[in-house]
């Protein structure tokens, strides 16, 4: 059978798209393959470093303001579409959000909704990586926002999780959540790197987790499926 295809959306640096590269097709994350990684930064390193790759990945990009100015009269609402119709064309089995700074509408949702993997489930799950505890911080600029709070005496320690995707941004069913320490007066620097350390861990974990979960859902389904037949 050929290997769960994932797709990965970004828009920076791509470490975290780095994690997954290493971790494909490897026991963890086994039976994977990256089919393509698409950006809205047209200068993300992350592109870089999916043709980089060995095999390299195949990548595309795809920011708002251009699209807009280049379909007068489209919204944020067609681009959300055309995202969607780009993703499926890869045919994924999974889509992760690895530092995907665009919150995604519901004609982005929708047609993932209603999407059926290759292996065979619908719809295609989507998971999205947040530098934040569950209920904390949603949004940009959640690592900048935790540190402060911590700093300031308002929050026991950071935290990272991997969750579902819903129209409503980063509330989502959490798949993984970490705690991340926090030391008084430490440098920010510090504490971003225990949680890029941490997120690098948590992102394929939390690939393998949603993988896992589906694959049982739908043989659960199937077999119910003969059973009836
Ligand atoms: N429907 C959803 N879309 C997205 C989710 C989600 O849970 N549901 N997660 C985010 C990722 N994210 C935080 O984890 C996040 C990224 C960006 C923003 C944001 O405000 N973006 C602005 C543009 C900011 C910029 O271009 O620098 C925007 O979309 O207008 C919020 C949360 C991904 N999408
Ligand atoms: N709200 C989403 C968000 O803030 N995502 C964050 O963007 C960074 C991407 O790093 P990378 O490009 O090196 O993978 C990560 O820290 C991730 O948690």
């Amino acid at each position: 059978m050929a290997p769960c295809r994932i797709v990965v959306l970004i828009s920076g640096s791509g470490s975290n798209l780095q994690a997954l590269i290493d971790a494909q097709d490897t026991p963890a994350l086994p039976d994977t393959q990256i089919t393509l990684v698409l950006s809205n930064r047209k200068a993300a390193y992350g592109l870089q470093r999916a043709q980089n790759a060995n095999p390299p990945i195949p990548t595309d990009y795809l920011a708002l303001q251009p699209y807009l100015k280049a379909h007068p009269g489209a919204t944020r609402t067609d681009y959300d579409a055309e995202v969607a119709r780009i993703v499926l064309a890869a045919q994924p089995d999974l889509v992760i959000l690895a530092g995907w700074m665009h919150v995604l509408g519901d004609t982005f949702l929708e047609p993932l909704s209603a999407a059926k993997a290759p292996r065979g489930w619908s719809p295609v799950p989507v998971i999205n990586l947040h530098p934040a505890m569950p209920g904390q911080f949603d949004g940009a600029h959640a690592i900048e926002r935790q540190y402060a709070a911590f700093q300031e005496g308002k929050i026991p320690h950071g935290g990272a999780m991997v969750h579902r995707v819903i129209r409503d941004v980063d509330r989502g069913t959490p798949l993984l959540v970490r705690e991340v320490p926090m030391k008084k007066d430490e440098p920010i620097e510090a504490f971003e790197r225990r949680l890029h350390e941490m997120e690098w861990k948590i992102i394929v974990e939390g690939a393998a987790k949603a993988l896992l979960e589906v694959h049982s859902l739908h043989s659960h389904t199937c077999l119910f499926a003969h059973d009836d037949s």
